[in-house]
């Protein structure tokens, strides 16, 4: 702002409050000045008259979000503390926006004011953030923004009838000349920032949640928790506002993490932007990050060698194919039988094996047939014993050891896990034992519709139970319609038993809450792929930044990478995507871009020739296309690449 506009604000301010608020202190004046200058800025500044109270001094309502206010001396005790965040949620709880949402309780913030000059004081409360009032110009940096400036409007209008009591003061403006470069005002939030911030994964914080989501988000569950619910119906939206539920009514670290490695990166991002103030209380990590790191703190460094792994099964499979000769499937079945049936679901005996219910796995084994599986595992164990190696279901199972043996000397407030559905078994369990059995500490958030490994479970098998504890979402708010429509087609089986038998909701019924929307479907040969692929990204109705290409497998992301590569278009790896915008077309197969949301997508499937896969494979599949089909907002490019006349099945 400049300094002659700044000063007749100044003096616009004091003499408001002079005249409207007499009661306040010297501190109390100083502050509220700051503020009233940003009420000719369309901020919202609303005073309670008197002594101090267990209520909040001021609220203050922006781009930054909704504020509540103490401006004290000292730091106020738990118990005013505690009233003053319930007064606040009780004041703000069933605040309207569009379309019927409500404001989610994670945009209030609740700050404590003291006076400048002192040295600075980390808040002793998660209730609270403790602001020195030569700080309060952080509230109106730009990364400080939730708020559209429309959407802070309609709140001050709606908090003008809710904060009884308060009183609302504002300055006159004063003509507007040339600004300070990266403080937030009037016409800052621009088109430029909405367009720069819709480049994030998620548009902004969602201030605004669907009336169910924000009852999830604030529920109390007396123990784990599940939270299910079809494509892009908000369930990461909701776990993150959860974490921030729990982190503020609770003093210990928590933890989010998912199956996948490039996930929590970007889900953290977005954590950080909305509450810096918990950034060093939450850790995002993937499960075997976590349990690698678990493991070298307790000075059992678990090293992992991919490729000689893989060496290990090979080296088994040639010694046990010939047993498994009359099955179809390839060796990449059998590979899945012991990664998420066998060494996935914990079984140690080979009776085991031959009693467990094979969930998700189409092919019927008899008990030979499983024997000689068994056997292929076994095999399998000693060429990772004998080169002292590890895959990472034994990563788990080293770590569930470890945990039962010393539990960690801190345990966490609360584990959120997002993706649960490709999480292991024995994953689920290292996870409960983690999170303890006390209410609200474990949220499980997935969706088994969308599940792209193999395999499957029950999580009372897990020793997880959440009858009566689970939710389900409905409203799709990522793909406009068309895209939907295309992505319902997939018959996508749920193999997950995720509500413990409880009736969950698939794609097909989830309802739409954006029209519109194109889809775009191709088909041919390889041959024709590169001209069809470099004529869509050529023709994209989206910046080619905000635009992800998805395949199957690596093979075939390499082949469409080459292409792009050839006609000169920038590509980057999903494996190093952190969420930030870039002018790249994010490349990667489905399992890397799973839980994430593009604006366009384009999918690439190369069906092949040779046998016609078994029905889970072709289970698997329809999940995978259904995931790779829901990344995308706006616009889907399906293009599907069969073999040769002469090749075909
Ligand atoms: N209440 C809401 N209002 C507007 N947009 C929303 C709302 N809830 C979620 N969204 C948007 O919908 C998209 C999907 O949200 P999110 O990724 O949380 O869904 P999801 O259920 O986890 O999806 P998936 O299972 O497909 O990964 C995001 O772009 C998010 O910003």
């Amino acid at each position: 702002m400049n300094q002659s506009r700044q000063r007749q604000l100044q003096r616009r301010a004091t003499e408001v409050l002079t005249r409207d608020a007499p009661w306040l202190d010297p501190l109390g004046r100083r502050v509220c000045t700051a503020l009233l200058v940003r009420t000719a800025q369309r901020w919202r500044l609303f005073l309670h008259p008197g002594s101090p109270s267990d209520v909040a001094d001021a609220y203050f309502i922006g781009p930054a979000g909704v504020c509540s206010l103490l401006i004290r001396d000292r730091l106020p005790d738990e118990a005013t503390a505690r009233a003053v965040a319930r007064h606040a949620e009780e004041r703000f709880a069933g605040v309207r926006g569009p379309g019927g949402q409500v404001l989610a309780s994670s945009a209030l913030r609740h700050l404590v004011v003291l006076p400048g000059g002192g040295k600075r004081v980390t808040s002793p409360s998660p209730l609270y953030r403790v602001v020195p009032e030569q700080d309060l110009d952080a509230l109106f940096r730009r990364e400080a923004a939730v708020l559209t400036r429309d959407q802070a409007q309609s709140i001050a209008a709606q908090a003008a009838h809710r904060l009884t009591g308060y009183r609302r003061v504002e300055v006159e403006p004063v003509e507007r000349a040339a600004e300070a470069p990266g403080l937030l005002d009037e016409a800052d939030l621009t088109a430029d920032q909405l367009a720069a911030a819709q480049q994030r994964p998620f548009e902004s914080w969602m201030a605004f949640l669907h009336p169910q989501q924000q009852a999830v988000v604030a529920r109390n569950y007396g123990g784990p928790a599940r939270i299910s619910g079809p494509a892009g119906t908000g369930k990461t939206v909701v776990a993150l506002h959860r974490l921030l539920h729990l982190a503020r009514r609770s003093t210990g670290p928590l933890l989010f993490t998912t199956f996948v490695r490039t996930l929590p990166a970007v889900h953290q991002g977005t954590f950080h932007r909305m509450a810096p103030e918990f950034a060093d209380r939450v850790r995002f990590v993937n499960l075997h990050a976590w349990a690698r790191d678990f493991l070298a703190e307790r000075g059992r460094p678990v090293t992992q060698w991919r490729a000689q792994v893989a060496t290990a099964f090979n080296l088994a499979w040639l010694s046990h194919r010939a047993a498994l000769a009359d099955l179809e499937p390839a060796p990449a079945y059998w590979q899945a039988e012991v990664d998420r049936v066998i060494k996935g679901r914990g079984l140690t005996t080979v009776d085991e094996y031959l009693r467990v219910t094979r969930r998700g796995r189409g092919l019927a084994l008899n008990p030979a047939q499983r024997t000689a599986v068994w056997g292929l595992y076994e095999a399998y164990e000693r060429h990772l014993a004998e080169k002292d190696l590890s895959d990472y279901n034994d990563l788990v199972a080293i770590a569930r050891a470890e945990l039962a043996a010393r539990p960690l000397e801190v345990p966490y407030a609360a584990v959120i896990v997002d993706e649960v559905q490709d999480i292991t078994l024995t994953g689920l369990r290292l996870l409960r034992q983690l999170a303890g059995d006390g209410p609200n500490r474990l949220l499980l958030v997935g969706d088994g519709q969308q599940q792209v490994y193999p395999g499957g479970w029950r999580l009372s098998e897990a020793g997880i139970p959440v009858q009566g504890r689970g939710a389900v979402l409905r409203v799709n708010y990522r793909n406009r319609a068309a895209v939907l429509d295309f992505a319902r087609r997939f018959d996508a089986t749920n193999q997950v038993d995720d509500l413990d038998g409880a009736a969950g909701v698939a794609l097909r019924d989830a309802e739409t809450a954006n029209p519109g929307g194109r889809t775009e479907p191709w088909t041919g040969t390889d041959s024709e792929l590169p001209d069809a692929l470099t004529g869509a990204i050529a023709a994209l109705p989206v910046p080619r930044g905000r635009t992800a290409l998805i395949t199957f497998n690596h093979r075939d992301l390499e082949r469409c990478a080459a292409i792009l590569r050839e006609a000169g278009v920038p590509v980057a790896h999903l494996d190093q995507y952190t969420g930030e915008p870039e002018d790249t077309v994010k490349i990667g197969t489905v399992h890397r871009a799973k839980g994430l949301d593009f604006q366009a997508v384009i999918a690439v499937a190369f069906t092949r020739s040779g046998k016609p896969n078994d029905p889970a494979e072709q289970e698997l599949r329809a999940r995978r296309h259904l995931v790779a089909a829901t990344r995308a907002r706006d616009y889907l490019w399906w293009g599907v690449v069969t073999p040769p006349a002469d090749q075909a099945p």
